[in-house]
């Protein structure tokens, strides 16, 4: 199949995915990159998209990544505020009880960034002790991994290292964006958080991941959190699949479409033995 055909079948299942689905909501269209929390520890720092990936947007040659889900998996200890933190974000809602997950949750969000469509989907797992085997099998195959921890803990903060290495034994560290965040920010003072933000962002450089201090009760940057989530694992996506030089050929796609339960199955690691 040459480019040109390719192409023209790209456009065409975009135009019938976008007219069975409703629009994406205008408060998720991205055109920018936004900016990144503290320069002291972002994954990127330059001041807009990859130009490269700008231009493949551009000329529509983004192959699958409009067709395709993201999966983003949101790790940390118990109570720390990871479903407050998704809530805020999805739902624009904040619950001051706290009810545990279990297991884990997921939401699906739709973005359009530089004019594609793209979808995340935010797996919320179970810091308690109890579940964390169960959340642990839906570890794998994730594009993005968010390690929480509490503002007001720092125990939390010191625990985000096992959280890493239990999510990066199901998945490639060199493919994987990390992001720690830091939440509850509305709970204490400036002084308190200058302290602990030296700590957290000495945690980001080691691990190599973004650093985000937010509040899912004031929703204090909890938009431009996920916004800048959804836009550098769009732009790697984009640039996998540049990589990869021409888009995969439309029966990959169709395949992806009709089989849901195997979308997440990019990695050939077996399931915990205590889960099976
Ligand atoms: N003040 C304040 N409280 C928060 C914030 N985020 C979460 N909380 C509270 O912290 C408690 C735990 O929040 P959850 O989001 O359920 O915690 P979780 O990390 O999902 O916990 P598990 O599901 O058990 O892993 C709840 O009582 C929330 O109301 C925040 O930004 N500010
Ligand atoms: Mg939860």
């Amino acid at each position: 199949m040459t480019e040109k055909q390719k192409k023209k079948i790209t456009s065409v299942l975009r135009v019938f995915i976008m007219s069975v689905l409703p629009p994406v909501r205008k408060d998720r269209i991205i055109s920018q990159l936004p900016k990144c929390f503290s320069k002291g520890a972002a994954l990127h720092t330059e001041g807009g998209f990859n130009a490269k990936v700008k231009t493949a947007c551009h000329e529509q040659r983004t192959g699958t990544v409009g067709f395709k889900i993201s999966k983003v998996i949101v790790v940390g200890d118990l109570a720390v505020g990871k479903t407050c933190l998704i809530n805020r974000f999805c739902k624009d809602a904040f619950d001051k009880n706290y009810k545990a997950t279990i297991g884990v949750d997921f939401e699906m969000e739709r973005f359009e960034v530089l004019g594609v469509p793209f979808s995340l989907q935010l797996w919320d797992t179970a810091g308690q002790e109890r579940f964390k085997c169960i959340a642990s099998t839906y570890y794998r195959g994730a594009q993005a991994v968010i390690i929480v921890f509490d503002l007001t803990d720092v125990a939390s903060l010191q625990h985000t290292w096992q959280w890493l290495e239990d999510a990066m034994k199901e998945n490639d560290p060199t493919s994987v964006l990390l992001f720690l965040v830091g939440t509850k920010k509305d709970l204490i003072s400036p002084a308190q958080y200058s302290l602990i933000e030296q700590d957290a962002i000495r945690v980001a450089q080691e691990m190599k991941a973004e650093y985000w201090a937010v509040s899912a009760l004031s929703g204090e940057n909890a938009r431009e959190f996920f916004f800048r989530v959804a836009s550098l694992t769009f732009e790697t996506s984009v640039l996998a699949e540049l990589e990869k030089g021409s888009s995969r050929c439309i029966g990959d796609v169709v395949k992806i479409s009709n089989n849901t339960s195997n979308m997440y199955a990019t990695s050939k690691k077996k399931h915990p033995s205590c889960c099976q």
